[in-house]
């Protein structure tokens, strides 16, 4: 097969389909153990839960055990480890993103215990029929917005804005969205890398976080800087968390097996390795950069493969791991260690 958009092309391996699990990373050659195969700096989406906003830089992760970071931008909301780090961020989102994160951070300062809604892991993931409904439920109301947006002074069409801006917000979800928006608008050449991602067709957790989606979608829609207005749609939204939902790594503390998660991310160029329950390939984050080495001797033609489950998810049983993988991943591992 032909070497999907944006995946990593190296002489030491190549991207094959495979019989069960889709696309897989396989050897072209004998590697040695501990060799270095691969970097992936290509990070698309990413999302910083907001509990870690102040003690996360923004730009590449540092963490300092929970102690805050000095350099702080609040109209944006975002903590940097150093004015260099700040001013990559900057240039990274360009002008249209710092109005962006600006908008956002004015309207969930203060209000981030609102969205607090507990969601329960056995809740049913909504189908493909519900997330269709739910959407064109909010289209009434988004276009209203977007005449409201367009200078309507109408009574009806600010009234659609307020009831969104006033509607609970989830802070998380709505970064993942800005993200991707951002994403979409000022880098058009990467879009391709993430449509040749694996795609899941029912992402969303469950009625809770499709809500979540809907309601972020209309009050992006009542606050976003005008550029990103076009960028800012159902299917655009949608294509986001479809390409997200089986490809995104965490992004977790350096430190005691990584117990802190500070939110994901995907990198499109690190997306094309299935997962193994007794991997040959281990992952380190590096910053921004997820470095790929191999953990033992690999053969020829041998699958390529990391782990998707964190280092206490590792020590359980066979299946509780395939529960974990199945519920996060949603897929049946049929890694060898899984295989009776
Ligand atoms: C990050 S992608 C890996 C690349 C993917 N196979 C592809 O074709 O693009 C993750 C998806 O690959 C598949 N996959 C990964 N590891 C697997 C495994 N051990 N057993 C079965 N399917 C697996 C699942 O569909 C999973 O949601």
């Amino acid at each position: 097969m032909s070497c999907p958009h944006g995946a990593l092309v190296s002489d030491l391996f190549s991207i094959r389909r495979t019989p069960n699990s889709g696309r897989a990373v396989f050897a072209s050659e004998d590697i040695p153990a501990d060799t270095l195969i691969a970097k992936a700096d290509d990070l698309t989406i990413t999302v910083l839960l907001r509990e870690y906003r102040k003690e996360v830089c923004i730009h590449c992760f540092s963490y300092d055990r929970g102690n805050g970071l000095k350099t702080r931008d609040s109209a944006v909301g975002f903590a940097y480890c150093s004015a260099e780090c700040q001013q990559k961020w900057r240039d990274d989102v360009g002008d249209v993103g710092v109005a962006a994160w600006t908008a956002v951070e004015m309207l969930t300062k203060n209000r981030s215990r609102e969205d607090e809604e507990m969601q329960d892991v056995d809740d049913p993931r909504p189908t493909s029929r519900e997330i269709t409904q739910a959407w064109e439920k909010v289209a009434n109301q988004a276009a209203l917005i977007r005449l409201a947006r367009q200078g309507s002074s109408s009574k009806q069409h600010r009234k659609s804005v307020h009831a969104a801006i006033s509607a609970p917000i989830s802070p998380d979800v709505m970064a993942f969205c800005v993200s991707g928006i951002l994403l979409r608008y000022s880098k058009p050449e990467v879009w391709p890398s993430l449509l040749a991602l694996a795609t899941d067709s029912k992402p969303y957790h469950n009625a809770n976080d499709l809500l979540a989606f809907t309601r972020s979608y209309l009050q992006l829609l009542a606050i976003l800087p005008e550029p990103l207005l076009e960028f800012t749609t159902p299917e655009i939204l949608f294509v986001l968390s479809t390409r997200d939902s089986h490809n995104s790594f965490g992004i977790r503390s350096l430190e005691d097996e990584g117990s802190e998660f500070f939110g994901y991310g995907c990198w499109p160029a690190a997306s094309y390795f299935n997962h193994s329950c007794g991997p040959n390939v281990s992952k380190q984050r590096v910053g921004r950069v997820w470095e790929f080495t191999t953990a033992r001797d690999v053969g020829k033609d041998e699958e390529l493969c990391i782990t998707y489950l964190s280092g206490e998810e590792r020590q359980l049983s066979r299946g509780r791991r395939m529960e974990r993988l199945r519920r996060t991943w949603g897929f049946e591992c049929g890694c060898e260690r899984c295989e009776i």
